[in-house]
């Protein structure tokens, strides 16, 4: 599903990979002398990403719609829209409300990366609790040492050396001598966290033997009425997994198929959070070139069906604060125990995508 830089089957020159070149944050290097301290990002052509905003304001404006471009329904706070060439591909622009976009930030930094459910640092560092609560209280991760602390007896079998890691404060790491990492570093490090059933990455399926709780009532409910839009009358979707994406700035996720769920008529859900992205939907084959669309926070995309054989993938999100467009959060995460939220989420985009399994 996911493909590492150095581990790509394709050659740079096929159409998908120059696409994803074409929106990734490069650096200039020949910046102005004055500039040299600060790193500035090279300027990018955007003159060809597909705006579902603009065409949502105009389509309000006078109903007047771009070529290629169909309005399915309104059934929701915004209509509808799909693409007449590629059937299966759904885009709802602004479908969720701000407290939901809130409430959702809230919940993947909070509730959604806690053991059983697994994130990209169980392999080093076993199921660890709240990540997101010990970066704010400075805390350090730390290797534990005591002899009885092997956990070879623990069910989750994924750390390599059994050794237990636990939350500690600075102070009591400087008394003891053992590997640390600081929270804030793993809460910028974290990169996904999956829901319900367990994806296990190393052998791309399902593993059913892994401990999971189920989707979240709320979020299970919001993808169910999600995804009527691409669902013939009568026929339901079955939230039986999600993977939760966290990107900061120069993440990308790159072109892939989700080909491990059993019925690709089912749709995938996905929900954009946070700052804007460029995310590019191709063809069946990475040769195919992809359409660049924009992803904003409260956006909704369905993939079913022939969409759901198509190359994806997210080359760039963007936390300046002109291409962010997240001005509406920083309005309504201005309580004090939301100030954390708002930290993170100023220089972080997050994917919720759900899915039926079976
Ligand atoms: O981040 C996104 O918008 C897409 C995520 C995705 O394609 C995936 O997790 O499979
Ligand atoms: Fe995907």
């Amino acid at each position: 599903m996911y493909v590492s830089e150095n581990n790509r089957d394709d050659s740079d020159r096929t159409a998908f990979r120059k696409a994803e070149k074409k929106y990734k944050l490069y650096y200039d290097n020949n910046a102005s002398s004055k500039n040299k301290k600060k790193k500035q990002p090279k300027p990018v052509d955007l003159t060809e990403v597909l705006d579902f905003r603009s065409i949502l304001e105009c389509y309000l404006r006078n109903g007047a719609l771009p070529p290629g471009v169909i309005v399915l329904h309104e059934n929701f706070t915004s209509p509808v829209f799909s693409l007449q060439n590629r059937p299966g591909f759904y885009f709802i622009p602004g479908a969720l409300t701000m407290e939901k976009q809130c409430s959702l930030i809230r919940e993947s930094l909070t509730d959604f990366p806690q053991p059983p459910n697994r994130t990209n640092h169980n392999a080093m560092y076993g199921p660890i609790q709240d990540v997101f609560g010990a970066a704010k209280e400075g805390k350090v991760l730390v290797e534990d040492n005591s002899p009885n602390s092997s956990s070879e007896t623990d069910a989750d079998v994924d750390h390599g050396d059994c050794k237990e890691w636990k939350f500690a404060t600075q102070k009591e790491v400087l008394l003891r001598k053992c590997k640390s990492v600081s929270a804030s570093t793993l809460l910028r490090k974290l990169r996904w966290s999956t829901l319900g059933l367990q994806f296990d990455w190393s052998k791309r399926n399902y593993d059913m033997s892994l401990p999971h709780n189920k989707i979240p009532e709320a979020l299970c409910e919001l993808a169910k009425q999600l995804a009527k839009s691409a669902l013939p009358a009568g026929v339901e979707f079955n939230p039986e997994a999600a993977i939760v994406n966290y990107f900061g700035l120069g993440d990308t996720l790159g072109g892939h198929l989700d080909d491990m769920e059993a019925d690709w008529s089912k749709p995938i859900v996905s929900l954009s959070l946070g700052c804007k992205a460029i995310f590019l939907l191709g063809g069946k084959s990475r040769e195919d070139s992809p359409l660049a669309m924009f992803l904003r926070s409260g956006d909704v995309v369905l993939m079913a069906g022939d969409a759901r054989e198509c190359f994806h993938g997210v080359p760039r999100i963007f936390t300046d604060e002109e291409n962010a467009e997240i001005g509406h959060l920083e309005k309504q995460l201005t309580h004090e125990e939301d100030l954390c939220f708002l930290q993170y989420i100023q220089t972080s985009r997050i994917n919720i995508n759900i899915r039926q399994v079976f």
